[in-house]
């Protein structure tokens, strides 16, 4: 592993992350997923033979990040059709496994929209199938590319708004290659300015209660060889009180038409942070997650999730101890807790959105129309 402070010099990249493919065994189609919930510990993987699998790996977080989650839902209904499952139930059941990330439905209708249109003009279920999965790893490759969009636009951006030195950047929760077709959205724009020689320090937040910071961001920024440290979500404000940040970079699930930021919770006070502190905060986010249909963030559906992810400590798990492996109490038994997944970060908190298709700053619902109106990847109601 890395020494946190260790820099890989520019061009010794590691290896793509498996985060998901398909497979074709004898026995039948297979989604096979990179098992997020045994990282950094072991690289498991987890393969999903029907869509009860899939929408569990979803929910437990096996597979997780609202543009993977996207890819994920698409491939979910590529499978169910494969396998000549009921292609609607499997369509409802995917849509309904996380309310938050507008990627999935996203990714779910694309998939289930290209299978009733073949059907519609007299294919038969394998010649269907196969329109769904083509449209599945359309969608794959559709999301490498604007992760590379991303990044190139979310550099340009820092370079214009941090002239000169070394970035100091802070991000929350995971963006990077274990949510993405690509390297992801945020992290994706810290990993170009490493690459540039301008990333001087990533500082991670551990992003309780699932870590995804620690167990996932440091994982893949200590893979790249980037300067990175760890730090618990309480100790961020210090940082900023400390003239340590010189930008946020966070990733979202979903956009409101009014520019709202449904993203990780804990997003919202470092925006707050951030204004208070006059340090950039910026959202990096495919148009696939903006959705124009919700009005604002009182309208996203936040995630609430269960009360033992609070009040327990789950130890990584080792392959074959089952996948509800009971956790450590850190609080009285049966003590109630608030969990939900994500927060809203208002329009006015937020500095900039890049996309694949370009950065809007100020942030205004006029400009994300505007932005999705260029993107092939058009919000299907
Ligand atoms: C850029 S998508 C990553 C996004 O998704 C994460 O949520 P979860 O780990 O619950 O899937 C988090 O909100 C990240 O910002």
């Amino acid at each position: 592993m890395a020494d946190q402070d260790a820099q890989s010099p520019v061009g010794s990249e590691p290896a793509a992350l498996p985060v998901l493919r398909w497979d074709e065994p004898p026995e039948g189609p297979v989604l096979v997923l990179l098992d997020q919930t045994r990282l950094p510990a072991e690289e498991a993987e987890l393969a999903c033979t029907d869509v009860p699998a899939l929408v569990e790996a979803i929910q437990t977080l096996a597979v997780r990040g609202a543009p993977l989650l996207g890819i994920a839902g698409a491939y979910g209904v590529a499978l169910a059709a494969a396998r000549g499952y009921d292609v609607a139930e499997a369509a409802g059941l995917l849509e309904q496994a996380r309310p938050t990330a507008v990627n999935l439905g996203y990714g779910v209708r694309r998939a289930s929209g290209a299978y009733w249109a073949a059907v519609d003009k007299g294919a038969g279920p394998e010649r269907a199938a196969a329109v769904a999965l083509d449209e599945a790893r359309a969608l794959h490759r559709e999301d490498a590319v604007a992760s590379g969009h991303m990044a190139r636009f979310g550099l340009a951006l820092l370079n214009e708004l941090l002239p000169g030195g070394g970035h100091r950047l802070l991000t929350h929760c995971n963006t990077g290659a274990l949510v993405s077709g690509g390297e992801g959205t945020a992290f994706a724009v810290a990993l170009g300015a490493h690459r540039a020689g301008r990333l001087r320090r990533l500082w991670v937040d551990e992003t309780r209660p699932l870590l995804q910071g620690a167990r996932l961001t440091a994982y893949e920024a200590a893979r790249n060889g980037m300067p990175y440290s760890l730090l618990t979500d309480n100790a961020a404000g210090s940082l900023f009180a400390a003239g340590e940040v010189d930008a946020v970079l966070i990733g979202a699930d979903r956009i409101a038409a009014d520019g709202s930021v449904a993203n990780k919770v804990g997003s919202y006070p470092l925006a707050v942070l951030a204004k208070y502190h006059h340090v950039p905060f910026i959202v990096v986010a495919p148009t696939t997650t903006v959705d124009l249909h919700t009005a604002d963030g009182a309208a996203i559906t936040v995630e609430q999730r269960p009360a033992r992810e609070v009040t327990e400590v789950t130890p990584p798990r080792s392959r074959g101890d089952g996948r509800g492996a009971g956790g450590v109490p850190m609080a009285p038994v049966g003590t109630p807790a608030y969990n939900p997944a994500f927060d809203i970060t208002p329009p006015e908190l937020v500095t900039a959105i890049v996309t694949e298709e370009g950065v809007i700053s100020p942030v205004t619902g006029v400009g994300l129309a505007e932005l999705c109106a260029r993107s092939s990847q058009v919000t299907i109601s």
